[in-house]
């Protein structure tokens, strides 16, 4: 579909149009996740979500993914109103699910045979995409014969296969030990400059917060509104203990403060009752 609506520009990668979600499961009360949503991403833009647990982080990122379908407000990708998921919007999630019978480059272009595609085409294909994440020499390689951060690469180079505008991803780093995180950190930076994708990325961490986006979107506890955006003006490569890091640090920590408070009042609320 190619409609527009006059409100925003159709290069921009993703616009949120208040949007909201409620869940509702079975007999269970309706569960109100997000509220009023309204976000735009320019094309290769570094978007990271950032609130606290339950705010609507992932929510959020399932319905521009196109995998579930907001209750209220409307959603578009280059002016493509979203509806269903589409190879243009890649998820990423924090652990990866690679078919352990395939091997690395098979794993890579899984999507693409689901396209049709010969398998020489497939190879090579896949062979681009790992060359990018620096994993060409494991083509051949099982999934379990890698560690957990190869794996997240091959992940990654799976997405770039299938030549995505938006990458999507929830918390893809969270499993990873602190010093492999700060590799993939600098190792995505790159891919994501090569790929010329818009990137929205959820975490818990500050850190990496302050490391890759170029604007951080605060959330509000439950049902999660956008508190404020953060714009990061720190020049690329980035000093992570320059005193502008560490003012930036201080800021979102504060923005988080209350909301994390809030949510743990909530959660105590609902065990009390439970
Ligand atoms: N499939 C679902 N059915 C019903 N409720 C759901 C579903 N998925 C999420 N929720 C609820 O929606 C709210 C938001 O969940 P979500 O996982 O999006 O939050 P989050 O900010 O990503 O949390 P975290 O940081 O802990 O991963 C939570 O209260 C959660 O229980």
């Amino acid at each position: 579909m190619a409609s527009s609506p006059p409100t925003f520009s159709s290069k921009d990668a993703v616009v949120c149009r208040n949007v909201g979600k409620t869940w509702s499961a079975g007999t269970s009360r309706a569960h109100e996740a997000l509220r009023g949503i309204d976000l735009d991403v320019k094309p290769n833009e570094f978007v990271v979500f950032l609130g606290p647990s339950g705010c609507g982080k992932s929510t959020l990122l399932y319905l521009i993914a196109g995998l579930e379908e907001a209750t209220g407000g409307s959603i578009w990708s280059f002016s493509d109103k979203v509806e269903t998921p589409s190879p243009e919007r890649s998820l990423i999630f924090q652990e990866t699910s690679l078919f352990p019978w395939l091997t690395v480059w098979e794993n890579v272009s899984f999507g693409l045979s689901i396209r049709g595609a010969s398998r020489a085409e497939r190879r090579a294909v896949a062979e681009e995409a790992l060359q990018r994440v620096g994993l060409k020499a494991a083509m051949e390689k099982r999934p379990d014969e890698l560690s957990g951060g190869m794996r997240q690469r091959v992940a990654v180079a799976r997405a770039l296969a299938m030549r995505p505008k938006v990458l999507l991803m929830d918390e893809p780093f969270a499993a990873l030990d602190v010093q492999t995180r700060a590799r993939m950190q600098d190792f995505l930076l790159d891919v994501w400059r090569d790929s010329g994708a818009s990137v929205l990325f959820v975490t818990h961490h500050i850190d990496e917060a302050v490391a890759l986006a170029d604007r951080v979107v605060v959330f509000t506890a439950r049902p999660g509104r956008i508190k404020t955006i953060v714009p990061v003006d720190l020049p690329r490569p980035r000093d992570l203990f320059s005193r502008e890091a560490e003012a930036l640090r201080i800021e979102l920590t504060d923005l988080l403060r209350d909301e994390v408070d809030r949510a743990f009042a909530e959660q105590e609320g609902l065990a009390s009752v439970a």
